[in-house]
């Protein structure tokens, strides 16, 4: 569960009372997530996501995230939308924190990954990327390439309580990674963070995409890239190549993929395991005191990794 900060019920109601809501008739903490605290509220007019953003969410950025969530609804892709109050503002403060009230999207995520999510998860996927076009406001992927020193620095020095080696190995394939990052493939608006928690089914048809808030502009594939980690392993660690493959194809349907866009998805595996690897250990090393979470396991991440320094191509993602 991530509940970081808790909302006494006086402040709650002065907050909402700054919306055409009506009075809150219920209101409790989420059982998932771990980046900002989120909670259920309803009121007389109907159900609604709190969301007062933590550690690593900027400020600066919320307008992008908040005005991507409009602008990807506006162009008929299901998320959620920003609840703006009767000053016409969708962010204010709540405990000190930056809040903001979106609407609830029915579905469920999938506990148990089915070939037929990854399929449409894939195009999903591509209909986002395309939703996202025209986007006015620009943010770069600061969890990139060029954020992962920072990131493996801010660990290194305990990493060994999570492995012997873990910081040696980090270091080697970080540098690895710098000399091979691919550059100049076709970029736009992508999620970042498209994982199974965050993609909503009902009788296995894709419902609707949340949290957008490691959104930002990227190359397409490096989301591809994500997702091939998020769904593609069974709980054993095997790489499951058709999940892979149904994905891939199932993107490819929508926006077809370049030579380059192909031969660079292994690195961008890599990189995207990398990447989840060195935020979840910092969170494992970094537990705040009296914060209800639960952190995901960050070796989990080490095998996903391993399996893709063995792939020379997309062969070993079932396609070629
Ligand atoms: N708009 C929404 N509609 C329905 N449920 C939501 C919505 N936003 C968040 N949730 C619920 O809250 C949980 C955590 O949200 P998420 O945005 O993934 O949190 P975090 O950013 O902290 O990881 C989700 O798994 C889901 O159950
Ligand atoms: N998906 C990330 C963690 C971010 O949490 P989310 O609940 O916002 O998806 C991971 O699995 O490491």
């Amino acid at each position: 569960m991530a509940v970081y900060t808790d909302v006494p019920d006086d402040e709650l109601a002065a907050f909402v009372a700054e919306y055409d809501l009506g009075a809150v008739t219920a209101f409790k903490g989420i059982a998932e997530g771990v980046e900002n605290s989120n909670f259920l509220l309803r009121t007389e007019r109907g159900s609604y996501i709190l969301t007062l953003y933590e550690k690593r969410v900027r400020a600066g950025d919320l307008p992008f995230f908040l005005g991507l969530m409009e602008h990807l609804a506006a162009r008929g892709f299901a998320c959620p939308t920003p609840v703006k109050g009767r000053d016409g503002l969708a962010l204010r403060q709540l405990c000190g924190r930056p809040a903001a009230i979106v609407t609830f999207l029915e579905g469920l995520w999938p506990r148990r990954i089915l070939a037929v999510h990854c399929a449409g998860v894939g195009e999903g996927m591509a209909r986002l990327h395309q939703a996202g076009e025209g986007f006015a406001i620009r943010r770069p992927n600061d969890l990139s390439v060029g954020g992962w020193p920072r990131l493996l620095a801010a660990s290194a020095e305990r990493a060994h309580e999570v492995r012997p080696g873990l910081a040696e190995e980090l270091a080697t394939e970080l540098a690895w990674l710098e000399r091979h990052w691919p550059q100049d493939l076709p970029a736009g608006v992508i999620h970042a963070d498209l994982f199974p928690d965050n993609v909503f089914f009902r009788d296995l048809e894709l419902t609707g995409v949340i949290d957008f808030y490691f959104a930002c502009n990227d190359a397409f594939a490096y989301d591809i890239a994500i997702c091939l980690n998020a769904w593609c392993f069974e709980a054993d660690g095997s790489f499951n190549v058709t999940k892979a493959r149904l994905l891939l194809t199932r993107y490819e349907a929508v926006r077809p993929l370049s030579a380059a866009e192909y031969a660079a998805l292994p690195v961008l595996a890599r990189g995207s395991a990398l990447r989840f690897l060195l935020t979840r250990l910092y969170d494992w090393l970094n537990q705040p005191p009296g914060a209800f979470v639960k952190p995901k396991d960050p070796l989990e991440y080490l095998s996903k990794l391993r399996f893709h320094q063995g792939v020379r191509d997309v062969g070993a993602y079932g396609l070629g």
